[in-house]
């Protein structure tokens, strides 16, 4: 089969990452994630994360580098993240679709919220690219 991109955001502002707590489906409500979305036929990754960012908190962002690596959502999906930031102007990001709680973690804070596991992998690599002078330990 043939995989499909879901691209999640790194938005980063104030020194922090904002996180995104599910509210559908039912198996992945409460557990936190990058918000995004999937790609469509024929739409590129960044414009499809601009689009999903608009769509579903509202706020005008712009995207920066990709966070090297994808990683295995349920088949055929993968994940793959860039970093974004807000864009001068934007609103303040809202949990309009797909969520019903936003935060925004400093890298201590990072783990304080329930990742998704697939999510886990792609945090831990974020964390590294954005803050690589912070070591944000995962508890065990
Ligand atoms: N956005 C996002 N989705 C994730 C992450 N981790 C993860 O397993 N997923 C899953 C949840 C969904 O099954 C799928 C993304 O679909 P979505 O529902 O957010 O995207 P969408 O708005 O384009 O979806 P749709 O309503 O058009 O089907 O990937 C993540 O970090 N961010």
């Amino acid at each position: 089969m043939t995989e499909r991109i879901v691209v999640g955001a790194a938005l980063i502002d104030g020194g922090r990452l904002l996180a995104a707590r599910r509210s559908a489906p039912a198996e992945l409500a409460g557990r936190w994630e990058l918000p995004g979305g999937k790609v469509e036929a024929g739409e590129a990754p960044e414009a499809a994360l601009v689009r999903e960012l608009r769509e579903e908190l509202g706020v005008a962002a712009g995207t920066g580098e990709r966070v090297p690596g994808q990683w295995p959502l349920r088949a055929p999906y993968v994940l793959q993240v860039w970093t974004a930031r807000l864009l001068p102007g934007s609103a303040a990001p809202e949990p309009l679709e797909d969520h019903d709680a936003l935060r925004w973690l400093t890298p201590a804070q990072v783990w304080d919220v329930p990742w998704l596991e697939q999510d886990v992998p792609a945090v831990e690599r974020v964390l590294a690219q954005v803050w690589p002078e912070v070591r944000a330990a995962r508890p065990e």
